[in-house]
C-alpha cells in the first residue's frame, strides 16, 4: 500500500508557540474503526472497498499483516480496496503482529473463517500490560480450544463442522477489543451469540454496521448487550468509516488552549458528548453549525475533574490532551485515569513545560499555572504526543518533540493540519547522537 511507513531519520517536531488558530480543519476517518474493520475484511471472500481510511502508520502496518495472510490491498487517497477471497495462511507473523495492538483483532475472523488460528500476542505497549484474556475466553464460549505456547494463541475450532457455536458471553469489564473479536468471530457462528456488559464505543457500532452490509445480523450495538445470529457467509461490501472522535477532540483542544475560534468537519457530535461536556464545564463553548460540524469558542479556562471510563464515559484517549488544557486553567483539577494502568507519563513531560501536576497513583492533580513555557519533551505515547503538540502550541517560546513515530502511528496529517490553520511547526531531521537519551 502507499502509505506512510515510520520514518527511520530520527526528526524532531519543532513548533513555535502562543500561536493563533482559525478557519475549518477537515477530520479524517477513525482509526480505530479502520483498524477493526479492515479485520473484518477478512470474513468475507469476495471485493471490500472501505473509504474513509485514514493515512496512518497503523493503518499501513495492519494492511501488511492482512496481506501476510493472503489478501490483496490495493489504496487510492482514502480509499482501500481488499481482495480477500483467498487466505492462504492462518499464522501472520510476530515481526508484523507486535507492530500494533489492533494486529491481534484478526484471530476472530481468521478462527471463524478457517477454523483455525495462529495469531502471535500482540504484547503490551507503553500505555499498560493490555492482556487478551477477555477475547481468548470469548472465542473458548463459541466453542474453540485455545492454548497459548510460545508466546503465540493457537485457536483451533475442534469438531467436524469447523465452525464455531454460538454462545452467551459475560464480559468481565466492557474491552472494546474483545467486544469486536467475539462480534467478529461470532457473525459466522451456528446460532445465536450473546455479549452481556459489552462495549458501547461508536467504533464498536461501526464494526457491527460494517459486518451488517456484508449480510450479518449483528443487533444491539451500542448497548450493553449484542446479539449476533450467524449466518454461513458474507458478501462483498463498499462501506465508508465514521469520522474520528479523538481526533477531533484532540481540535477542540487545540482551539481551547490557544484561545482561538476553529471549526471542524465531518464529526459525529453525539460522539463526542463526553468531551464537549467536560470542556463546556472548563469554560468553552461549543457550536454545533451544521449537524456535522462543530465551531469551537474559547473562554476563560476553569479547572475541573475527569476520570476516564468506557464510553459514554469520558475517553482515557482523550485524557493526555485534556491534562494539557487544565495544567493551564484556573485553579485546582483531579484527573483519574481508570482505563489503562500505565497512561501518565505524560505528565513529567508537561512539567518541563512548567506544569504544576503531582502524580498520585492513578491520579493526577493539577494545580493550574498562568502559561506553559516551551521545552524539549519526549512523546511517550500516541495521545500524550498530541498533548505536547497542543501544549507546545500554546506555550511561550519553542518545544521540541521527540518520539514522533507514536504521533504519526494516529494521527493522520497532525502538522499539516495545523499549519494550514494558522500554526508555525515544523518537522527537523536531527543525527540520531544530537538526540536526548529517550527516557525508558
Ligand atoms: C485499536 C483500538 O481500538 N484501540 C482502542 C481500544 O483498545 P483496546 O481494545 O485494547 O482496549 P480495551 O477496551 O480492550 O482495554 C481496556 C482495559 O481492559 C483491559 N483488558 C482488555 C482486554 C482483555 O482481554 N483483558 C483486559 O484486561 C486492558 O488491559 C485495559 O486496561 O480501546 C481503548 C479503550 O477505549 C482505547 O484506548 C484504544 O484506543
Ligand atoms: C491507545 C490507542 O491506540 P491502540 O489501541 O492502537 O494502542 C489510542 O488510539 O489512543
Amino acid at each position: 500500500m502507499n502509505l506512510p511507513t515510520h520514518n527511520q531519520t530520527p526528526s524532531l517536531l519543532k513548533i513555535s508557540g502562543e500561536s493563533k488558530l482559525q478557519g475549518n480543519v477537515t477530520i479524517s476517518g477513525a482509526k480505530n474503526s479502520a483498524l477493526a474493520i479492515m479485520a473484518g475484511t477478512l470474513l468475507c471472500s469476495g471485493q471490500c472497498r472501505l473509504r474513509n481510511i485514514p493515512s496512518l502508520v497503523d493503518i499501513n502496518h495492519m494492511g501488511d499483516v492482512l496481506a501476510s495472510v493472503g489478501p490483496k490491498l490495493h489504496r487510492e487517497k482514502d480509499i482501500l480496496d481488499l481482495d480477500t477471497q483467498e487466505i492462504t495462511t492462518s499464522k501472520p507473523p510476530y515481526e508484523l503482529v507486535s507492530r500494533l495492538r489492533a494486529s491481534f483483532f484478526v484471530i476472530g475472523p481468521l478462527l471463524a473463517r478457517l477454523g483455525v488460528a495462529r495469531v502471535p500476542l500482540p504484547g503490551g505497549c507503553a500505555i499498560g500490560a493490555r492482556p487478551v484474556d477477555l477475547h481468548v475466553r470469548g472465542l473458548e464460549a463459541m466453542g474453540a480450544k485455545v492454548r497459548i505456547e510460545h508466546g503465540i494463541v493457537h485457536a483451533d475450532i475442534p469438531g467436524y463442522k469447523n465452525r464455531l457455536q454460538g454462545g452467551e458471553i459475560y464480559l468481565d469489564y466492557p474491552s472494546v477489543g474483545a467486544t469486536e473479536t467475539i462480534l467478529m468471530a461470532a457473525t459466522l457462528a451456528e446460532g445465536e451469540t450473546k455479549i452481556e456488559n459489552a462495549a458501547r464505543e461508536p467504533e464498536v457500532v461501526d464494526l457491527a454496521n460494517f459486518c451488517n452490509a456484508m449480510g450479518a445480523n449483528v443487533q444491539g450495538a451500542g448497548t450493553n448487550t449484542i446479539t449476533i445470529s450467524g449466518v454461513k457467509s458474507l458478501h462483498s461490501v463498499d462501506y465508508s468509516i465514521i469520522p474520528d472522535r479523538i481526533e477531533a477532540g484532540t481540535f477542540l483542544v487545540a482551539g481551547a488552549i490557544t484561545h482561538s475560534e476553529i471549526s471542524l468537519s465531518p464529526v459525529i457530535p453525539e460522539h463526542l458528548i463526553p468531551v464537549i461536556a467536560k470542556l463546556r464545564a472548563m469554560g468553552v463553548k461549543i457550536l454545533m453549525e451544521e449537524p456535522n460540524c462543530l465551531r469551537v469558542i474559547p473562554g476563560s479556562l476553569q479547572g475541573t475533574d475527569i476520570e476516564t471510563l468506557p464510553y459514554p464515559g469520558f475517553p482515557t484517549d482523550m485524557q493526555a490532551q485534556l491534562m494539557a488544557l487544565l495544567a493551564i486553567s484556573e485553579g485546582d483539577s483531579v484527573i483519574t485515569e481508570t482505563v489503562f494502568e500505565n497512561r501518565l507519563r505524560h505528565v513529567a513531560e508537561l512539567k518541563r513545560m512548567g506544569a504544576d501536576i503531582r502524580l498520585k497513583g492513578q491520579q493526577a492533580i493539577i494545580r493550574g499555572v498562568s502559561m506553559l513555557t516551551g521545552a524539549p519533551v519526549v512523546a511517550t505515547d500516541l495521545r500524550a504526543s498530541a498533548a505536547l503538540v497542543v501544549a507546545g502550541l500554546a506555550a511561550k517560546g519553542t518545544t521540541t518533540i521527540q518520539g514522533l513515530h507514536h504521533l504519526d502511528r494516529g494521527y493522520d496529517n497532525l502538522e499539516g493540519k495545523l499549519r494550514q490553520l494558522g500554526a508555525n511547526l515544523e518537522r527537523v531531521t536531527v543525527d540520531e547522537a544530537d538526540l536526548p537519551l529517550p527516557i525508558m
